[in-house]
């Protein structure tokens, strides 16, 4: 089974590589979401695979890094795309959280990527 657990935080970002006159250029700011997804076995006498707020708990002091923050300024984030920031808490939080399987990171209401580690 899966279960996953969602998060949103605020950032700001630019895409340095994008042509002259490429909005995403310019300085911007995403009320970005985080979906994690944790696969494993439910635990028979507690009827879950993992509490909602543990996983909560781990996340934290990654999620502090990216909340209110502006994402080009922290390490391996030079180039915040999507696929970038997928990969980038797939990096941080993979040793932390062995049964996570995949990251989703929704930019906008339509536009986002999933991450499963490869
Ligand atoms: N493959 C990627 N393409 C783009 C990324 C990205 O991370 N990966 N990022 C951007 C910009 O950061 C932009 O803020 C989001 O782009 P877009 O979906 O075009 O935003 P809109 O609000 O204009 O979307 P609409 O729903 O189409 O209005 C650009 N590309
Ligand atoms: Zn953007």
């Amino acid at each position: 089974m899966e279960l996953f657990k969602e998060f949103t935080f605020e950032a700001a970002h630019r895409l340095p590589y994008v042509p002259d006159g490429h909005k995403c250029g310019r300085l911007h700011g995403h009320s970005f979401k985080v979906v994690l997804y944790i696969t494993g076995n439910i635990d028979p006498k507690m009827g879950w695979i993992k509490d909602f707020s543990e996983i909560k708990q781990i996340f934290k002091p990654i999620y502090e890094q990216l909340d209110h923050n502006y994402l080009n300024e922290i390490k391996g984030l030079e180039n915040p795309t999507s696929e970038n920031l997928a990969i980038w808490v797939w990096q941080q939080l993979k040793p932390l959280l062995p049964e996570l399987s995949k990251v989703c990171i929704r930019e906008t209401c339509t536009s986002g990527c999933e991450y499963t580690g490869q």
